[in-house]
């Protein structure tokens, strides 16, 4: 059979679990790739502590350019203890930063759905979570992560000051929270704007911002909380929010604490997306929201859900391929219906299976929905 189009898929495993995830994700990459009209072509790179290991930065300026050059990247997790105490500038951790900003992937989507399968593995009560459904705008090119000045100085008497810098400016704001408001016209319609504007003066220009761009929306309803609130009230009745944008630090802060409404932070996905270039292709990543937990690297127990439905939202949005996506995510519902569980979300009583036999359930489930809708 003759593919009609190619996407070059570039592939950052990184460090701890993520060489793990990434490797079951490529198993069902290789399923889609005889599955769909598309031809995936796989180019993998180094990224974080391993690239360090191997040339000493975080991402060298040759995997740099291939990730400009690359339809789509699949990104598992960088860092972990062996580098933790390199100077900021010089850990894993900028190899993931160096993307975001260098490719202005200013939207980082983070859905948190609570499947109904996974109900009693939330941290929360059943009746809160139920039919939990949010989508996280988080800001990933500005904020406190990029803003100058920044370091560590030391006074005369030998005393250390910290500096970081929350910088905002107002186009910044406008476009993730345009990208917000288009994401709720296909959803409930709602956004809410998380800030701290009582406080910060970017907080007081981000609600201002949120306000001027929601006038562009009259069919989409604008609130505002401050993020201390908005913390609690996720714990407190999480099914009020439809679509919640915020920026960089909140939203990784809040992102964290969705999942554990969702049972693990080994379920949770995500694309941050830059606007179309000139040529109209634009720049996506797609990774979990998790780290490269250390804690469970090397025990092939990881929950490779999160950057499998990761690889769905690739489909999505970098291949145009909507119903291959939904294929994948109703795969891995019904691996978890069948009561496949990574220790992460098989609860006290249970032992979890592995990585590797989680992604077996998966990808027979997709042959078995495919037979069954006929494909
Ligand atoms: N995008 C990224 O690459 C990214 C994101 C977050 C943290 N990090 C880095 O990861 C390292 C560890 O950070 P951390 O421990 O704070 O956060 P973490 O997300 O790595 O782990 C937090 C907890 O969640 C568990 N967990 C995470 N992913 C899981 C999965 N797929 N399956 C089962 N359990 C899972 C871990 O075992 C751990 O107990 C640090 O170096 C941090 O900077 C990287
Ligand atoms: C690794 C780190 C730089 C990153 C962040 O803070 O954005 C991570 O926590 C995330 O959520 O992707
Ligand atoms: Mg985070």
């Amino acid at each position: 059979m003759t593919k009609n189009t190619e996407c070059n898929l570039l592939v950052l495993p990184g460090d701890g679990i993520g060489p793990e995830i990434i490797a079951q994700t490529l198993r069902v990459v290789s399923w889609f790739g005889e599955f769909l009209d598309v031809q995936i072509k796989t180019e993998h790179a180094l990224v974080g502590g391993a690239s360090i290991d191997a040339c000493g930065y975080p991402m060298s300026d040759e995997v740099f350019s291939k990730a400009e050059a690359a339809d789509a990247i699949l990104f598992g997790a960088v860092g972990g203890p062996k580098w933790d105490d390199r100077p900021r500038s010089e850990r894993p951790e900028m190899g993931i930063l160096r993307l975001r900003k260098g490719l202005d992937l200013y939207a980082n989507l983070r859905p948190a759905i609570c499947f109904p399968e996974l109900i009693g593995a939330s941290a929360l009560r059943p009746e809160l979570v139920r039919g939990l459904d949010i989508m996280i705008v988080r800001e990933s090119t500005a904020g406190v992560y990029f803003g100058e000045p920044r370091g560590i100085s030391t006074d005369a008497q030998g005393a250390r000051r910290a500096v970081d810098t929350q910088s905002y400016a107002e186009a910044e704001i406008a476009r993730v929270c345009r990208l917000a408001f288009e994401l709720a016209r296909n959803r409930e319609s709602r956004v809410c704007s998380v800030d701290k504007a009582n406080v910060m003066e970017t907080g007081a220009l981000w609600r201002s911002v949120a306000t001027e761009v929601g006038r562009e929306y009259p069919d989409v309803e604008l609130t505002h909380m401050y993020a201390d609130n908005c913390a609690m009230q996720l714990l407190r009745g999480p099914n009020q929010f439809d679509v919640i944008v915020t920026d960089n630090l909140f939203g990784d802060i809040l992102s964290d604490e969705a999942a554990a409404l969702t049972g693990s932070l080994g379920l949770l996905p995500s694309a941050t997306i830059s606007a179309g270039r000139h040529d109209q292709r634009s720049h996506a990543v797609y990774e979990p929201i998790h780290g490269s937990a250390p804690d469970i690297a090397g025990m092939g127990i990881a929950n490779p859900i999160a950057t499998i439905l990761s690889f769905a939202m690739c489909l999505r949005i970098s291949m145009n391929e909507p119903a291959a996506a939904k294929l994948l995510e109703d795969a891995v519902r019904l691996a978890l219906f069948n009561g496949n569980r990574t220790p992460d979300i098989a609860g006290p009583e249970r032992d979890g299976i592995s990585s590797d036999a989680m992604t077996d359930a998966i990808l027979a489930s997709l042959d078995a929905l495919k037979v069954s809708k006929g494909n």
